[in-house]
Parts: structure tokens; sequence; C-alpha cells
């Protein structure tokens, strides 16, 4: 803001979101290639020819957003919209950009006594397009009175809501939702994604993300969450160099499954199998073992854990039941590297002084901190840091986002996850992946961010042929899905 003209970066994120508004009212295509990371993410388009005749109501609040709004409706306007504004305090609103909105032709619907006109509601039900500029950064806490209402109204009625920068009343920086907010279908942002974009329950409310480059780049900090893309994930899988043997790909000891649970040692065993372990280490009685060698010829099998040797990181707990608890605790007492899951998470020391990454569900963290599952699936940021600080470990945090955390502060998101991974058995299969990476040096952040990336593309594209995929055709789906990663990238 420094270096520029006062009011250029408001300008540059205004017209942005103008263009963003004329193109979806065109009906031209809205879903930007690299754009909507979730994927997918179609929106309804009003049928209009673009932004002549159409009917656009702003949301205004009383800060920059509210300016932002109100700049981008006088550029529709000058189209040719019909553009109206609901202001929600009179006494304070965005001055230049509310002349600017009158001189192009805009009307202001609200009056001194409140936002709430009957043709203020009227309008927004009508609305081809509700642009919501109520909060953006500055925002504090959830929506209020008057800017509930609106939120509420515009999200059940009106045709498409775009938000400005964030839906209103999110946390941009958490993403948690405090209280009331905008649930918008797309959601235009300004110079980068702001964390409360891409962290459920915040991210569902955001809709299709568009970015408008406003030329912050050269002047960003260090980002607070990072999400891999393809290619950053194809350059971390580790391809077979020349010389390689199985042992320097890596071993991997796997303590999962049991007389209960034979299934996740199938699944986990699978994993890693396909994550590119040089060799799986399966230790578990004898009648799963036999299970395990009938699939997975490859595998080599042990009583327990004290008969395991050269195993250079351990996965450690999908579905391995409550009564090897003390093989459990050799194997984290190992010193190698180890992923920890579902009932192997029961059994962590106090502290960890090996690379770990724990890999709970929101359930299993919420035991872990003795907290309530719904209050870890509204603060996944926090609960996830939390259990990264006290174990000295990083967390991967499973769910509707896979946050990985680990104990330095660093924070990845993923971006390929789908709903149709939530299915009994998928967690094994991602343990194998992330098991396999970490027995091939790769470091508990970016196994866990890496594993889960795999694991997501797996997940969409068993998606796209069994319709409704079961862990095995997930865990069917890795081979292809690595293959896809690495040759898109060149580096087969
Ligand atoms: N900072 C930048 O570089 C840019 C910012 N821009 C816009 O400016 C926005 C930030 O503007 P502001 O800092 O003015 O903040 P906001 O527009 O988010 O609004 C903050 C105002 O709302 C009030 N408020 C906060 N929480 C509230 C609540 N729960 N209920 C009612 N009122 C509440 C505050 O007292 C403050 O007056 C961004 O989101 C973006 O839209 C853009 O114009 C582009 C450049
Ligand atoms: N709603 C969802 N959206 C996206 N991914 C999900 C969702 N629910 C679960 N998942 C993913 O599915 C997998 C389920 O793992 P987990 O809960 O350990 O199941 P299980 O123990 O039965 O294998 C995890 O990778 C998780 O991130
Ligand atoms: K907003």
């Amino acid at each position: 803001m420094a270096t520029l003209p006062d009011g250029a970066l408001m300008q540059r994120a205004a017209a942005g979101l103008a263009a963003v508004c004329a193109r979806i009212l065109r009906g031209a295509d809205n879903a930007s290639p690299g754009m909507d990371w979730r994927g997918g993410g179609q929106v309804t388009r009003p049928a209009r020819g673009g932004p002549y005749g159409a009917r656009v109501v702003l949301l205004v609040g009383s800060g920059d957003n509210g300016g932002d709004a109100l700049w981008a409706g006088a550029r529709l306007a000058r189209r040719g919209a019909r553009v109206d504004a609901v202001v929600l305090r009179h006494d304070r609103v965005h001055e230049s950009g509310l002349s600017a909105f009158l001189d192009a032709g805009g009307r202001v619907l609200s009056d001194d006594d409140g936002p709430l006109t009957p043709a203020a509601e009227q309008a927004v039900r009508k609305a081809d397009i509700v642009l919501d500029g109520i909060l953006g950064i500055g925002g504090k806490g959830g929506l209020r009175d008057d800017a509930a209402y609106l939120a509420a109204l515009a999200s059940a009625d009106a045709g498409l809501v775009i938000a400005v920068d964030l839906p209103s009343g999110i946390d941009a920086d958490t993403g948690e939702t405090p209280g009331a907010h905008v649930r918008a279908d797309v959601t235009v942002t300004f110079g980068t994604h702001k964390v409360g974009l891409l962290i459920d329950p915040a991210a569902e409310a955001a809709g299709h993300i568009e970015l408008v480059d406003i030329g912050l780049g050269p002047y960003l900090p260090r980002p607070a969450v990072e999400m891999l893309e393809h290619g950053d994930v194809a350059a971390r899988i580790p391809v077979p160099g020349r010389h390689a043997d199985k042992y320097r790909r890596g071993v991997l000891g796997m303590l999962a499954g049991s007389t209960r649970y034979r299934g996740a040692a199938l699944l986990s065993v699978g994993g890693a199998v396909h994550g590119g372990a040089g060799m799986v280490r399966y230790a578990g009685p004898r009648e799963v073992s036999a299970m395990v060698l009938e699939r997975w010829p490859e595998a080599v099998t042990a009583p327990d854990v004290e008969h395991t040797d050269r195993v250079q990181a351990w996965a450690v707990g999908s579905g391995l039941g409550d009564d090897r608890g003390d093989e459990a605790e050799a194997a984290l007492a190992s010193g190698l590297p180890v992923l920890v899951d579902a009932d192997g998470l029961r059994h962590l020391p106090a502290e960890l002084t090996c690379p770990a990454l724990l890999t709970p569900h929101a359930g299993e963290l919420a035991r872990m901190l003795d907290v309530d599952r719904g209050d870890v699936e509204a603060r996944r940021l926090h609960h996830a840091r939390e259990a990264a600080r006290r174990w000295g470990a990083t967390v991967l945090l499973k769910g509707s986002t896979t946050l990985v955390v680990s104990p330095d502060g660093r924070v990845r998101v993923n971006s390929t996850g789908t709903p149709a991974l939530a299915t009994a058995g998928s967690g094994d299969v991602l343990a194998g992946l992330g098991g396999a990476l970490l027995a091939a040096g790769l470091d508990p952040l970016d196994a866990g961010s890496v594993a889960a990336h795999i694991h997501g593309v797996a997940g969409q594209v068993a998606a796209g042929t069994a319709g409704q995929p079961a862990a095995s055709d997930v865990l069917d789906a890795v081979p292809g899905a690595m293959v896809s990663l690495v040759a898109a990238h060149d580096l087969l």
C-alpha cells in the first residue's frame, strides 16, 4: 500500500471482482483450470447474456470489504446491470466507494434506520447475484443481527452468492466459524488465499474459489499454511534410482491388524507395497500373517516386533486392537521413524523422541486431547497444532479437511480429499502409504502430506470408476494415481 497511490489495491480488487461477476453472468466457463482446488465445484449460473439487465445486490459492511463491493458494483452498473446496495450502517460506509456507486447509477435501498427495508429484502430475493461485502479480513466474531439475517436470506433465496474476499463471518486465519456467516457459491479472494478458505468448516462456506492477483506476491510473508500441488507431490515421490535395492528403498515394519480386524492388515500392507516400500515386514498373529501372505506374497512376516530386523521405519496401530500395547510401545521406543494410527495412538509416551507422524481422525484426536469431537471438528487447526506441540510429533488430522502439522509449526492442508474416502478401511490404506514414505526417508511432514495427496487422488479415481468406492477400490487405484502424478510431471 505504501508504494502505490491511495486506493490502487482496492481498484485492482474491484476490477477483478467485477470481471468474475461479468463472466458468471455471461455464462462463460467459470471453473478456470487450476483455480478450483477442490475439483469439480461447478457453479449454477444465472441465465443472462452478461451484466446488462442483470439484478445485482450488494451487501455493504462498514469497512474496506464493503468498499470493494461498492466499487465493483459501480463497474457492473456502468455495464448496464441494475445494482442495488443494502448498506448496513449509513454512518460508517466507504465514502468514495459509495459516491462512485451512486455516480454510476446504483441505488441504495436501506435507510438510516437500518438495512432491513421491504425493498431491500425484496431485492435480495430477486437478485441474480448477491455480492457479500459485509466483512473481510477485518471481521471478528460471527455476524450479528441484521447482517446475520441478510446472510441467511441471501443464502436461502438469492440466485448466486459471491463473497468478496471471504464469506463474511468466517475467521480468516483459522477456518473456524465463530457464529453466523455467509454461505457463498463463489468466493473471489484478493492477493492470496486466506487460511480460512482452505480449512473446514469455513472452507465449506466459501464454495468455488477464485484468486484475483492484485500484485501482493513480492510482499507476502512465508505462508502460514501450504497446499501441495500435483507437481510438488510428484517431485517428492521417491523414485528408485539406478543403484536402488530393497533396503535402500526402505523397509517398513508393520504392526497392524489383528484376529478381530484382519482386513486392516491387508489394506495397510497393500498401501505400503503400492507406496513403494522396498520391503514390508508384517508382524502379527499366525492366521493374519497367512492371510497377508496370500494377498501380498511380497510381504515378509514375523510373529512379533522383536523378530523383525533391518526395519527402517514403523507403521503402528491400524486395526491393532487392545492387546498388543507392549509391542506398540517397543516400536515407539525403537528410535526409528514411526507412523502411529488408530489403536496405536493409545500407547503414545508423554513425549516422542523419534521422528513421528500421528494420524488420528477427529474422534481419536479428541480422545488424545480430552476434548469433544465436535470441538476438534470446529477448530481443526488449533487442535492439530496443540497435539503436535504436546507430543513433539507431526500430526495428520484426517477428515473433510486433512491437515498435516509439524511440531515446528509448519502446516499443510490437503487439496485432493473427497468424501468418497469416508469408508471403513480407507485410513488403513493411508497409514500404509505414509509408512512406506517414512521408510523411504521422507520426513514426517512430507510423508504425511504426500500420502494424503496420493490417497485423495486414488479416492477421486476410485469414485470415478466405482461410484461409491470401498477401501479396496481406493487401494487398487493407488498405483494409477501415482503413475498419473509422476508421469504428468515427466519424472518417470
Ligand atoms: N488490505 C489490503 O491489502 C486490501 C484489502 N482489501 C479489502 O479490505 C478488506 C479488509 O478491510 P477492513 O480492514 O476495513 O475490514 P473489513 O471490511 O473486514 O471490516 C472491518 C470493519 O467491520 C467491523 N467489524 C468487525 N467484526 C465485526 C462483526 N462481527 N460485526 C460487525 N462489524 C464488525 C470493524 O469494526 C471494522 O470497522 C479485505 O477483506 C478486502 O476485501 C481490498 O480492497 C484489497 C487490498
Ligand atoms: N468427509 C470427508 N471428506 C474427505 N475425506 C474424508 C472424509 N471423511 C473421512 N475422510 C478420509 O477418509 C479416511 C478415513 O480414515 P479413518 O477415519 O482412519 O477410517 P478407517 O479407520 O475406517 O480406515 C481418511 O483419510 C480421511 O481423511
Ligand atoms: K465478505
